[in-house]
């Protein structure tokens, strides 16, 4: 297809998720891939969108650094999603049990997903951070269900223990927000930051 960024800036993805690669890709912006190695604790108050919006910045910075300063002029993209049921934070599952558990607590209700998207420019320090809340709700998920799901693995690298865009979707009955943004990347929301920096998807 022959759309291209009309920025002369070089974007970087700080992230090792094959999503966000993959839903950034669909943006048709050339970009550059650099797995970012973050200290992902926050403190226990903290509220969903001030940890995601932290944990994308850290995540672009980590990214940053490793650069070198003469590096050329690039804008860093980080992300971060979280899974929030009753003000608890669900983050990836550690293990299959766990995320059986998670998907128990998830069905028969709505929960909301929280990501934030952080960018840098390298030269000129300009940071901007924002996040978006989507609400989905799962129908009434039987045990022999949660168990076979739990069990394909699907859900082991996802926040939440699954994944609405593979097998996970056939318990989800709706969702108010971002379909995107469950996924790890809302990108209505990324292309009006990167506009911010200069870099316009269809101009
Ligand atoms: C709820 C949900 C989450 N997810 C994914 C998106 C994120 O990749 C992951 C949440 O973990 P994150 O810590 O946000 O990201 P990550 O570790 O996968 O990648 P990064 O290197 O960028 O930090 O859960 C889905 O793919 N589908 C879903 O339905």
């Amino acid at each position: 297809m022959e759309i291209a960024a009309s920025s002369s800036q070089y974007v970087i993805l700080a992230s090792t998720s094959p999503r966000r690669r993959e839903l950034l890709a669909s943006l048709h912006i050339p970009f550059a891939v650099i797995p970012s190695e973050a200290d992902e604790t926050t403190p226990e108050q903290w509220e969903p969108e001030q940890i995601v919006m932290e944990l994308a910045l850290r995540k672009a910075k980590a990214v940053q650094a490793t650069l070198e300063p003469a590096a050329r002029e690039a804008v860093i993209i980080g992300s971060d999603t979280i899974v929030v049921l009753d003000g608890q934070v669900l983050g990836k599952p550690k293990n299959e049990a766990e995320a059986a558990s998670m998907l128990r607590s998830l069905q028969g209700r709505s929960h909301d997903v929280y990501t934030a998207v952080a960018c840098i420019d390298v030269i000129t320090g300009r940071t901007e951070v924002e996040y978006r809340r989507t609400t989905v709700t799962m129908r009434t998920v039987a045990e022999d269900e949660i168990a076979a799901y739990a069990r394909t693995g699907e859900g082991l690298d996802k926040a939440g223990a699954y994944a609405i865009q593979g097998l996970g979707s056939i318990f989800v009955t709706g969702i108010e927000g971002c379909y995107f943004n469950v996924v790890g990347l809302p990108l209505s929301l990324l292309s009006e930051v990167l506009g911010h920096f200069g870099i316009h998807v269809l101009r």
